[in-house]
C-alpha cells in the first residue's frame, strides 16, 4: 500500500506515451492546450505548485457569444507543517501559502478559484478530539456548520453553503463537530456564471438539486481519502456533470496527516496516528462528460481549465435529459421513502 500512496497519477503515466499517441489521447478526451502567462508558470514553479492547464471544446453559436471562464482548482498538503504546530502559526502559514496560490491563479487568468474542504486546518476529525481543533472554527458567517463561503471578484461576500451530508464513519467523524446543513442548495449568480458548492458528492440527488436551481458550474471541495474512497473519485463528479449538464470541479486535499495522540478507526486496526491518505487528483468535467487531466495524487497543484458556459445548453439541447427526467415520479417516491411506514416496491415470486 505504501508504494501505491506514492503513485503520482495515471495522467503522468500517459504523458510518457510517444507524443503522437499522447496527442491522439488528448483528442479522444477532447481537451486542448490553453495559453497562460509566463509569470503564472514562473510563480507556480517558484512555489512548487504543479500547474496543469487545459481547455474544453465548445461549438460556436450564431446568436450567442461564447461565455469563456477560467476556473482554478487548488489542491495542497498540510505538510511541511506538523499538526502539532500552534493553531495561530499553522493558520497563518496556510494563509500565506493560499495567498501564493491565488496570485499564481490570477496570473493564469483564473476567474473562479476553489480551495479543498477545510483547507485552512488539519483534517482532525479522525481523532475525535476537540482540543485544540475547535479553535480553528471561525465565523465565516457560521461556526457549527462545515461551510463554504463564496466571495465575488470585487471581494464581496456573496453567500454561503452549509454541507448537507455530514460523514459519520471510519476516519471521517465530522458529525462530532458539525451540524447538518439547513440552508438548501444555493446557486450564486456571478459575473462568471451561476456557481454552486456541493460537498456531498456521494449523493446524486444533492447534485441534482444544484442543477434544478440553475447551476452552470458546481465546485466540490473535498477532503477525500483512503482505499474505499478513491475508486469513487473519478466517477462521482463526472457522472454528476453528465446527469445534470453542468461543469463540475472536484477539488481534493493531498497527503497524510500525522496527529500527536493515538486514535482508532473502528476497522479492527490497532490505534494509530495517521489520517487517511488524501489522494489529490482534482479534475474538471464538462457537461458532455469529457474531462480534464487530473492533478497529481501526491503534490500541491493548480489546475486551470478554460470552459465555455454555452456548452451547458448545447448538451441540454442535444440529449434533452431535462425534458424526460420525470421529476414527479421521483418526488412522489422520495416523499413516501421518508416515512417510517414506507413499503419498498419489491416483487417476490409467489
Ligand atoms: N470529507 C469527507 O466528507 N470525506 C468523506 C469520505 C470520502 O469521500 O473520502
Amino acid at each position: 500500500m505504501s508504494d501505491f500512496k506514492e503513485f503520482e497519477s495515471v495522467d503522468n503515466v500517459l504523458k510518457q506515451l510517444p507524443p503522437e499517441d499522447y496527442d491522439k489521447l488528448k483528442k479522444s478526451r477532447v481537451w486542448n492546450e490553453i495559453q497562460v502567462s509566463d509569470e503564472c508558470r514562473e510563480l507556480a514553479s517558484k512555489y512548487n505548485i504543479e500547474l496543469v492547464t487545459c481547455g474544453f471544446n465548445c461549438r460556436e453559436e450564431q446568436l450567442r457569444s461564447p461565455k469563456i471562464v477560467r476556473v482554478g482548482l487548488f489542491q495542497h498538503k498540510l505538510v511541511p507543517f506538523p499538526t502539532s504546530t500552534p493553531v495561530q502559526e499553522l493558520k497563518y502559514a496556510l494563509f500565506k501559502f493560499a495567498n501564493k496560490a491565488i496570485r499564481t491563479a490570477a496570473r493564469g487568468g483564473v476567474n473562479i478559484f476553489c480551495f479543498p474542504e477545510t483547507w485552512n486546518m488539519p483534517y482532525a476529525f479522525c481523532t475525535r478530539e476537540k482540543v485544540p481543533w475547535c479553535e480553528y472554527a471561525e465565523s465565516a458567517h457560521d461556526t457549527i456548520w462545515n461551510t463554504a463561503v463564496v466571495i465575488d471578484n470585487h471581494g464581496d461576500y456573496l453567500g454561503k453553503h452549509r454541507k448537507n451530508h455530514i460523514p459519520r464513519g471510519s476516519n471521517f467523524n465530522e458529525s462530532l463537530y458539525y451540524s447538518e446543513g439547513n440552508i438548501g442548495h444555493p446557486v450564486f449568480e456571478t459575473e462568471f456564471g451561476r456557481i454552486a458548492v456541493c460537498y456531498g458528492r456521494h449523493y446524486p440527488v444533492n447534485w441534482l438539486v444544484f442543477g434544478l436551481n440553475g447551476a452552470d458550474i458546481v465546485f466540490s471541495p473535498s477532503a477525500a481519502g483512503g482505499e474505499a474512497s478513491e475508486p469513487l473519485w473519478a466517477i462521482e463528479a463526472r457522472n454528476a456533470a453528465i446527469a445534470n449538464n453542468y461543469f463540475t470541479c472536484a477539488v481534493n486535499r493531498v497527503g497524510t496527516e500525522i496527529f500527536v495522540n493515538d486514535f482508532t478507526s473502528g476497522d479492527g486496526r490497532p490505534p494509530h496516528r495517521e489520517s487517511e491518505y488524501f489522494y489529490g487528483s482534482s479534475y474538471v468535467t464538462a457537461p458532455n462528460g469529457t474531462r480534464s487531466p487530473g492533478l497529481s495524487r501526491t503534490k500541491n497543484g493548480l489546475l486551470i481549465a478554460e470552459i465555455d458556459l454555452n456548452l451547458c445548453r448545447q448538451v441540454k439541447d442535444h440529449w434533452g435529459l431535462q425534458l424526460s427526467q420525470r421529476l414527479e415520479i421521483y418526488a412522489d417516491l422520495l416523499s413516501r421513502a421518508t416515512k417510517p411506514d414506507f413499503v419498498p416496491q419489491l416483487i417476490r415470486k409467489k
